[in-house]
């Protein structure tokens, strides 16, 4: 500030002494606007501004002072002008930015501050200020309450939607309402006995003892839910007519076959060459491991199998076919024998169409399990499911707040594993991969193994190590018996598979070493232990392969060995799937494997020299 008078007033000095026209026009001028200012003041301002400082005063002269003289022609004048000098303009030039907050502040009494020069932001006083700002760079503040003209609401960004909501957006209905259960649920069967249907389970006293002999005392926890739903009724288990209450089971006819077991494949086969084979009685479609099976396109065969349900046109029947894949030749069998929904096919009962026709719809119910089922809609909607109930065996996380966060689980694929299994991962180096395993297989006892590995090739060569280093191992120390790998892999023959699994449920096999092959479905209940020789390709592979262990309320173990350049991308697998911290990490020194070295060197060198002669 000093220096803006100083050279302000170096300045005036230079100026000539003698009043030119211009000058005295200006003092004129400036005298007016004085006393105008004066008389304003004095009539009280809207703000309420009583006083002005000398100093702001001077400001506010020496202001107006230079923008008038900078308006004027005269050369003299121009020299006196010291616009940058100017006590107001110096006080702007020290104030700091104002940040987009203070900005608006400014802007709601800004109006008034623009208003002519009464409502001028004037006074110095002390104003509260802002964390940031340092006493002496705060703004003078407008006294005006900010009151004065309504502030507009701060722009605001809308809330993104929670992750529950779009993972939950274009899902089927049915699929949101799914019936969660708990993993640890069972339902005691009654021992009974009289035949009577059990209320809970919809079970015949026959069948609660039948399964008893078998050793199922109570229905796990998938089963308390889709059991009694199946069973809760003798309409449900009916096959239906469409104009008649249920009650007649197949008016006579009758099948030869109660439950066909087989593949897709086989039953389009069926369908398009066996003489009679028909679906038209189907009851119950069941489809296991459901996801795998949606995604074989294997001659359309879903498309084909539920036309097979649905009953086909009759020649003189003209209503439009309800579905574009035609159903495989029909064979007319004996009029006793065709299903309710079939019957106007018959040529001695003619249809005749009526206002009040009803839509017939075939029997068959539609039944699809897997541990790993989709949620894909699109592969839901080809089944053509009639109002779906989903069921979902899953341990509830406590504190959820809503049903929707609660199938948001499920509906993320995070899958829920049996309570009696324990996991654990083992980092290592590729060269000291199979080390590891042998490691595991004579320190850790994993014996009675699954082993996976990434392909038929991997497990030819992985069985031929273990067999050189068994007969190393055995060859050194001459103590113990050896361990029995042997491969399983398509490969083989399927009679030759049969063999090996056989071998291995009667424990002549120790290991089995196998690609994904039998990762679903397969049930040998002496698996105490999964590995994973190669990291599995993503979680839906690792459910499948971990669940070959720990079944039917038995414990067991699963091992994933990770190589150094996989681990980053196994975890982050497992963290998605909300499941790292349910694997240990178990770390294995050089001195752990030791004893085991000299027999894996001796496999390794074997095994080159195999190789180096074609195998
Ligand atoms: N209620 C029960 N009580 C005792 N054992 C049962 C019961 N239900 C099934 N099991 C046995 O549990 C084992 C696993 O059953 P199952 O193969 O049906 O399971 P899953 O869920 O289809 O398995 P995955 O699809 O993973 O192969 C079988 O040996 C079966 O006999």
């Amino acid at each position: 500030m000093s220096q803006t008078i100083a050279s302000t007033t170096s300045a005036a000095a230079k100026a000539p002494k003698g009043k030119t026209k211009a000058k005295k026009r200006y003092l004129k001028a400036k005298k007016e606007r004085r006393k105008k200012r004066k008389t304003l003041s004095k009539s009280g301002s809207a703000v309420g501004t009583k006083a002005t400082s000398q100093s702001e005063q001077h400001a506010l002269d020496e202001s107006e002072s230079s923008a008038s003289e900078s308006e004027g022609d005269d050369a003299s004048e121009a020299e006196v002008h010291v616009p940058e000098s100017t006590p107001a303009k110096q006080t702007q030039k020290q104030e700091p930015r104002p940040n987009k907050r203070r900005k608006l502040d400014t802007a709601d009494a800004g109006d008034i501050s623009r208003s002519p020069s009464p409502q001028r932001p004037t006074t110095l006083s002390p104003q509260p200020t802002t964390s940031k700002e340092s006493p002496a760079t705060a703004k003078p503040r407008s006294p005006t309450p900010p009151a004065a003209l309504p502030a507009f609401p701060q722009p605001r960004r809308p809330d993104a939607p929670s992750k529950t909501v779009l993972a939950l957006q274009g899902l089927d209905k049915a699929l949101i309402e799914a019936e969660v259960v708990d993993p640890s649920t069972t339902l005691p069967l009654p021992l009974t006995t009289h035949d009577a249907q059990d209320e809970r389970t919809g079970l015949s006293g026959r069948m609660c003892r039948r399964l008893s002999d078998l050793g199922i005392a109570e229905l796990f926890a998938v089963q308390t839910a889709v059991v009694p739903l199946l069973l809760a009724s003798s309409r449900a288990r009916s096959l239906y007519r469409p104009y008649d209450p249920p009650g007649d089971l197949l008016q006579g006819g009758s099948s030869r076959v109660d439950i066909l077991i087989c593949t897709p494949g086989r039953l389009i086969d069926h369908l398009h060459g066996t003489p009679n084979f028909s679906l038209q009685h189907l009851r119950f479609l069941v489809i296991d491991e459901a996801d795998r099976l949606l995604t074989q396109s294997f001659q359309d065969w879903l498309a084909q199998v539920l036309a097979a349900t649905r009953p086909p046109k009759a020649a003189d029947d003209h209503r439009p076919s309800e579905s574009s894949v035609e159903a495989p030749a029909f064979s007319r069998p004996h009029p006793d024998a065709l299903a309710p929904a079939f019957i106007h096919l018959l040529r001695s009962v003619p249809y005749v169409r009526t206002d009040f026709d009803e839509k017939k719809e075939p029997s068959c119910q539609k039944l699809l399990f897997s541990a790993t089922l989709t949620r894909d809609p699109a592969k839901i909607a080809a089944l053509g499911l009639r109002n779906p109930k989903y069921i979902v065996v899953q341990r509830q996380k406590e504190g959820v707040a809503s049903k929707e966060e609660g199938v948001l689980d499920f509906v993320m694929e995070k899958f829920t594993m049996p309570s009696t299994l324990t996991e654990h991962m083992l980092v290592c180096d590729t060269a000291v991969k199979p080390l590891m395993l042998f490691y595991l297989v004579h320190t850790r006892g994993v014996t009675n193994a699954l082993v996976f590995t990434k392909s038929a090739e991997s497990t030819t060569r992985l069985v031929r190590l273990f067999e050189f280093f068994e007969v190393a191992l055995h060859d050194a120390d001459n103590a113990g018996s050896r361990i029995v790998a042997r491969a399983y892999s398509s490969d083989l023959a399927p009679a030759e598979r049969k063999s090996i699994l056989e071998q291995f449920k009667n424990q002549e096999i120790n290991i089995l070493i196998c690609s994904d092959l039998i990762s679903r479905g397969i049930d040998i209940s002496h698996v105490s232990h999964v590995v994973s020789y190669d990291v599995p390709v993503d979680f839906r592979k690792y459910v499948h392969r971990v669940g070959r262990t720990a079944r039917a309320g038995r414990a067991g173990d699963a091992w994933t060995l990770v190589e150094e350049q996989e681990a980053r991308y196994f975890k982050s697998m497992l963290k998605e799937a909300d499941h790292l911290d349910k694997v240990k990490r178990l770390r294995v020194s050089d001195t752990d494997v030791a004893p085991l070295k000299p027999a894996y060197e001796a496999a390794l060198a074997r095994l080159k020299e195999v190789y180096a002669r074609g195998g």
